[in-house]
């Protein structure tokens, strides 16, 4: 149904204006339970505790670029619950589960956005299908992570989220800000696509203070949303157009920024997108560097790595019916599932001997 009205001066340039379910309906068709609660509840938690440096685990945010295809996505979970159970004592595994892509000019912007990946943005399922993914993934008790893009989306999404990201294009905007002060986990922001610290500081600041903004209730009506202001917020470093700052000097000197601006001088590192050049193998080798930088930074409170099933990229044309690699990520390039097995390793063995732990494989080396 389009409720257009293009009477005299007003929406000269809008096509269609399609009602959307509102987040009640949405959420009462797929309802966070009470154990999905408690999970969610606890696993935010978790990640604020790593944040604060009171779990001394390291967080590692992996999964894909984003989720196009929601079995192989699923199938990806299950192999990702199985990788946190084993690495639980060294690393708090959160999976990464993007289904809003930020674009530099055009291009398919996510699930939800274009759940078909035919440019239908047929956005009502878009959204049923990113909450049924996370209902999914809850399942498997694994936290999940995302980014969040549109300022209306998180009402259908957010209580099954455990931990989010304002990216690199949108951390000087306002009403990510705003949105940031109001979300109820952790937020990380990343720095600005040239590189540059402020903004996300700037960001961290804004977003830790009480915010009165425009936004939707549950019913999806307009309303004036008023928030306490979000004391979770931190750095995430990725890297810009001025090249990496994944190293140890970067960290520390991001680090020392964070604690004369009074903000959490622990940090994430983005192993991905300008800190590998967008290169899945390069980002292996980022990441294993980072598992020794690990071991003697404390800044490092985790690590985020892009994953999927199948390594590298594939081109998403929408006009174009052509068949999709199952497993293969349709925008950032992704190390696969093997070698991201060896990377969760040597993270865990990082985030280990940070920890003092005697680390076995050492020491029955020197035996
Ligand atoms: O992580 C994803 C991309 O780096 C980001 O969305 C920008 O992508 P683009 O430059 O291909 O539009
Ligand atoms: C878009 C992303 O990253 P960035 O904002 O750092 O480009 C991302 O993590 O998917």
């Amino acid at each position: 149904m389009n409720t257009l009205t293009t009477a005299g001066s007003s929406n000269v340039r809008v096509r269609r204006i399609e009602p959307l379910p509102s987040p009640s309906a949405l959420v009462a068709e797929l309802p966070c339970n009470a154990s999905l609660t408690e999970h969610i509840q606890r696993s935010r938690e978790e990640v604020r505790a790593v944040l604060n440096g009171l779990d001394d685990r390291l967080l590692v945010v992996v999964g894909p670029c984003s989720i196009h295809d929601t079995e192989a996505g699923l199938e990806y979970a299950n192999l990702l619950a199985g990788a946190a159970s084993q690495h639980r004592e060294d690393l708090l595994i959160v999976m990464r589960a993007y289904f809003e892509k930020p674009r530099t000019t055009i291009g398919w912007k996510g699930l939800i956005n274009d759940p078909h990946l035919d440019g239908t943005h047929d956005i009502g399922a878009g959204l049923r299908a990113a909450r049924g993914f996370l209902h999914n993934v809850g399942e498997l008790g694994l936290p999940v992570g995302t980014e969040f893009l549109e300022p209306i989306s998180p009402q259908y999404v957010a209580d099954l989220v455990s931990w989010g990201a304002i990216g690199a294009r949108t951390t000087e905007s306002q009403i990510h800000r705003q949105l940031a002060s109001g979300l109820s986990m952790p937020v990380g922001f990343k720095n600005g696509t040239d590189g540059g610290l402020s903004v996300a500081l700037d960001a961290c600041s804004a977003a830790g203070s009480p915010q009165a903004f425009l936004g939707v209730d549950d019913d999806g009506s307009a309303a004036l949303v008023s928030t306490s202001g979000n004391p979770d917020t931190h750095l995430i470093l990725r890297g810009g157009s001025d090249g990496p700052n994944y190293s140890e000097t970067h960290v520390a000197a991001a680090s020392a920024r964070l604690a004369a601006s009074g903000l959490n001088e622990r940090l994430i590192v983005d192993a991905s997108h300008a800190n590998s050049g967008k290169d899945h193998r390069r980002q292996a080798e980022v990441a294993r560097e980072l598992a020794t930088t690990v071991e003697h930074s404390d800044a490092i409170a985790g690590v985020m790595l892009e994953s999927f099933l199948v390594e590298g990229a594939q081109k998403l044309d929408v006009a174009a019916s052509g068949e999709l690699v199952y497993g293969q990520s349709v925008t950032d390039a992704c190390m696969g599932w093997g070698v991201t097995a060896s990377v969760l390793g040597d993270l865990a063995r990082g985030s280990r001997r940070r920890r003092g732990v005697v680390d076995r494989d050492r020491s029955e080396l020197s035996l």
